[in-house]
């Protein structure tokens, strides 16, 4: 579902300490991979920490749409009663996965192999954004592929009646890509096989083992080479989905923004392939600890006690681009408010994402009184120690961007808005009552 046409515009002021605890809500990849296995196996699966944010439940819907049986228990809990690999029905309707590459992306793999006709469509930003760098893997399995211009949706895909396994090499780092591709080849007899040169997160490979997938994993000089035998039968796990990083990014800047400010973070996942930012951070000279490192839903995860105090620019590599990808946003926030320069290398597939987030926030940094530069594959922030703020940001209807933009203004000398802070939903619908109740003065 696309979210509501109405822009809700948003301001952040300056703010007195943040303090308290802020229990982030469950991870956006790993909630949509549990709906979507559950809905490939045979029989229950129950699901506790689900993201209930409009990109999740899109998911949820679609699921519905090919035959699965989805229904909410109590908050976060949620039971799907699969039809098994290769089981999915021809969906009556079109597929709107709203503003969620990864719904769409993963879904498409997952309905390529099996003889039934699907159509997607997104929002305007889904719209914009590329598919060929799924549906050109995909057509490798036999499915035919009708798209808009440029590979956009919507998009029609007849699966493959005789589908044939794939081995495909992803020319970008890219965890939607790789996943589309591994849930084609549950359905093709034989053996699927993925290289990444980059690893990407991989939170698909682990819980295809967890549901009883035969899937490995090798380090080789190519990269990453993951090998799934096709046609198993997928056994429903409990699937307790630990709390999100990618949104615990944008509390935890808040409080190293603010001065006085002292939050914790429980129960975030420290998975190696979504760390980025938290490494970036700590060489950055953030106060942050992780406390009682544990695993929780075949996840690490950690408590973060997050304190304010200075923080210097650094250089992050390329390399370490796809384990912080959607982390880049806010951490150009927090290099503006840092002492010296910040240099984030090999960052281009942040031009594709819900926005352009290169150039959204370069603009909106700019207009604030941050000094950007920024090339295809680079973005460079000259931290000045603060923000000056009084400027408006637009969002482009793109969730990371809004709330990147309102931590900035917790923090700034004058208010920062957001022309529209509804995109918020499709990842963090509890993001304006939690930080506020952390103390930040956003309304
Ligand atoms: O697989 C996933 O769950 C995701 C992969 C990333 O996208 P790419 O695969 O396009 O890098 C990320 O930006 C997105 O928010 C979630
Ligand atoms: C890029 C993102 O999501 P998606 O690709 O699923 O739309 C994101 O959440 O930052």
């Amino acid at each position: 579902m696309s979210h509501s046409a109405e822009p809700l515009p948003m301001i952040a002021r300056r703010s007195g300490p943040l303090k308290g605890e802020a229990k982030i809500p469950g991870d956006k990849s790993i909630s949509h991979r549990a709906l979507i296995l559950g809905a490939l196996s045979v029989g229950e699966t129950h699901i506790t920490g689900l993201l209930e944010g409009q990109d999740v439940l899109d998911t949820a819907k679609a699921m519905q749409a090919f035959g699965a049986q989805v229904e909410r228990l109590g908050e976060g809990e949620w039971k799907v009663n699969g039809v098994g690999v290769g089981g999915f029905a021809e969906p009556e309707g079109v597929i709107d996965c709203g503003n969620s590459g990864t719904g769409v992306r993963l879904i498409m793999g997952a309905m390529a192999t099996t003889p039934i006709t699907a159509t997607f469509t997104g929002d305007a930003s889904l719209s914009r954004r590329p598919m060929g760098r799924v549906t050109d893997p995909l057509e490798l399995f036999g499915c035919e592929v009708t798209a808009r211009e440029g590979k956009r949706l919507p998009v029609t895909i007849k699966g493959a009646a005789e589908p044939v396994p794939a081995r495909y090499k992803t020319p970008v780092a890219s965890a939607q890509i790789k996943s589309a591709v591994l849930l084609a080849g549950l359905n093709a007899p034989g053996q699927t096989v993925v290289i990444e040169s980059e690893p990407t997160r991989d939170h698909t490979e682990r819980m295809l083992a967890g549901f009883g997938a035969t899937i490995t994993t090798e380090a080789t000089d190519e990269g990453r080479v993951i090998t799934l035998t096709g046609r198993p039968e997928l056994k429903p796990q409990p699937v307790a989905v630990p709390r999100d990083p990618s949104s615990a990014a944008f509390p935890v800047a808040a409080a190293l923004l603010v001065p006085g400010s002292e939050i914790r973070v429980p129960g975030v996942s420290r998975n190696p392939t979504r760390d980025g930012l938290y490494v970036t951070l700590l060489e950055m000279g953030a106060d942050i600890t992780f406390e009682n490192p544990r695993e929780e839903g075949g996840e690490p995860v950690a408590d973060l006690l997050v304190r304010h105090g200075p923080l210097k620019g650094v250089t992050v590599p390329p390399e370490r681009a796809a384990s912080m990808i959607d982390e880049f946003p806010v951490l150009s926030v927090i290099a503006a408010f840092a002492e010296g320069t910040t240099v984030m290398q090999g960052v281009h597939e942040l031009r594709v994402k819900e926005s352009d987030r290169i150039a959204a926030m370069e603009i909106g940094l700019v207009a604030n009184g941050g000094k950007v530069e920024s090339t295809e594959d680079s973005m460079t922030v000259h931290g000045t120690g603060g923000l000056k703020g009084g400027a408006t940001a637009a969002t482009h209807i793109d969730h990371r961007i809004a709330m990147s933009f309102l931590v900035a203004g917790l923090a700034s000398d004058q208010p920062i808005s957001v022309d529209d802070g509804s995109p918020i939903a499709t990842s963090f619908p509890d993001f304006l009552p939690l930080m506020k109740a952390l103390g930040a003065e956003i309304a």
